[in-house]
C-alpha cells in the first residue's frame, strides 16, 4: 500500500457548544475521488474546511503528504508554507464562484494568477495557457478580457475549474460546485469535471448533497449525519445497498424524488 496522499484522524471541531463534526478519520490516496454527503447541517463543510486546514480543529489532525514525499501536519505548517499549498499543490472549488473567483479580474487574468504562482513569467505563454484552458472548460476565447461578473453561473464555475486545475494541483476540494445551477447545465458541468479528474489523475474531496453527483464522480463516499460519518464504503456499494437505515432513507428519499 503506498502512503496516502492525505490522512485525517479524529478531526473534532465544536463552534461554541454546538458540534460542527466529531471523530472524522478517513486516507484518500492519489488519484481517488471521496465525496462527503449528508443532509444540510451533517458537517460536510465543516469536515471540509478542517482538510483544507481553513478551520483549526477541537481535536485530531490531518497529514498531506508533499511533492518531495514528506508526510507533514497540516496544523503545523507555518501560514506562508499553507497558502503556497493552497495555491499550488491544492485546488478549491466553492459552491459560491464569487468566493473562488477574483471577480473583478479578466477571465485570463483569473486563470494566469494561478500560473505566475507556480513560476509561469513569461506573458505570452501565460496567456496562451490561459485560453488553452479557456477553451478547455468551454469558453469562448472572445470571453478572454470579460470579468467574471459578465459570465453566467455555469460559465463562472466552469472558469472557477480552469483556475483551479491549470496549475496542474494533486488534490482538489469541492464543495457542491455544482448546485444552484440549472439541471442540464449542472450535467454539463459534471461531465466536464469528470473528464478531466480522471484525465489529471486528481485527488479530490467532494462536498455534495446530491447523490447523483457522487454517483457519478466519486469512488468511495462517507454519509455523515449530526456531524458524525455513519457510514463509508465504495460508492456503488453504498449506494446500491447502505446498511445504515438513515443512508437507506437518503437513497431512497432521492430514488423517490
Ligand atoms: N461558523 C459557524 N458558527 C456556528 N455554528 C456553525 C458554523 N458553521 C457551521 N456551524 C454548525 O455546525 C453544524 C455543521 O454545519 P456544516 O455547515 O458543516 O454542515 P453542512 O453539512 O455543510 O451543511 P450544508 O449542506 O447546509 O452546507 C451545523 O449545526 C451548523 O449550524
Amino acid at each position: 500500500m503506498t502512503t496516502p496522499l492525505l490522512s485525517a484522524r479524529g478531526l473534532t471541531k465544536f463552534y461554541g457548544a454546538r458540534l460542527g463534526c466529531a471523530d472524522v478519520s478517513l486516507d484518500l490516496h492519489e488519484g481517488e475521488v471521496l465525496a462527503v454527503v449528508g443532509e444540510s447541517g451533517s458537517g460536510k463543510s465543516t469536515l471540509l474546511s478542517l482538510l483544507a486546514s481553513e478551520l483549526e480543529p477541537d481535536a485530531g489532525r490531518v497529514d498531506y503528504r508533499m511533492r518531495d514525499g514528506t508526510l507533514r501536519d497540516l496544523f503545523a505548517l507555518g501560514e506562508a508554507e499553507r497558502r503556497l499549498l493552497l495555491r499550488t499543490d491544492w485546488g478549491f472549488i466553492r459552491q459560491d464562484a464569487t468566493q473562488g473567483l477574483r471577480m473583478g479580474v479578466s477571465a485570463g487574468g483569473n486563470v494566469g494568477e494561478r500560473l505566475m504562482a507556480v513560476g509561469a513569467r513569461h506573458y505570452g505563454n501565460i496567456r496562451r495557457t490561459s485560453g488553452d484552458w479557456l477553451g478547455r472548460v468551454e469558453i469562448e476565447l472572445d470571453r478572454i478580457d470579460d470579468t467574471p461578473r459578465q459570465f453566467s453561473g455555469g460559465m463562472r464555475q466552469r472558469l472557477q475549474i480552469a483556475r483551479n486545475l491549470v496549475s496542474r494541483p494533486r488534490l482538489v476540494f469541492m464543495d457542491e460546485p455544482t448546485s444552484g445551477l440549472d439541471v442540464s447545465v449542472q450535467a454539463r458541468l459534471l461531465d466536464l469535471l469528470r473528464g478531466l479528474v480522471s484525465e489529471l489523475g486528481l485527488a479530490v474531496v467532494i462536498v455534495t448533497h446530491d447523490l447523483a453527483v457522487a454517483r457519478l464522480l466519486s469512488h468511495r463516499m462517507m454519509v455523515m449525519r449530526q456531524g458524525r460519518v455513519i457510514e463509508s464504503g465504495l460508492t456503488d456499494q453504498v449506494l446500491d445497498d447502505p446498511r445504515e437505515p438513515y443512508s437507506q432513507l437518503l437513497v431512497s428519499s432521492v430514488i423517490a424524488a
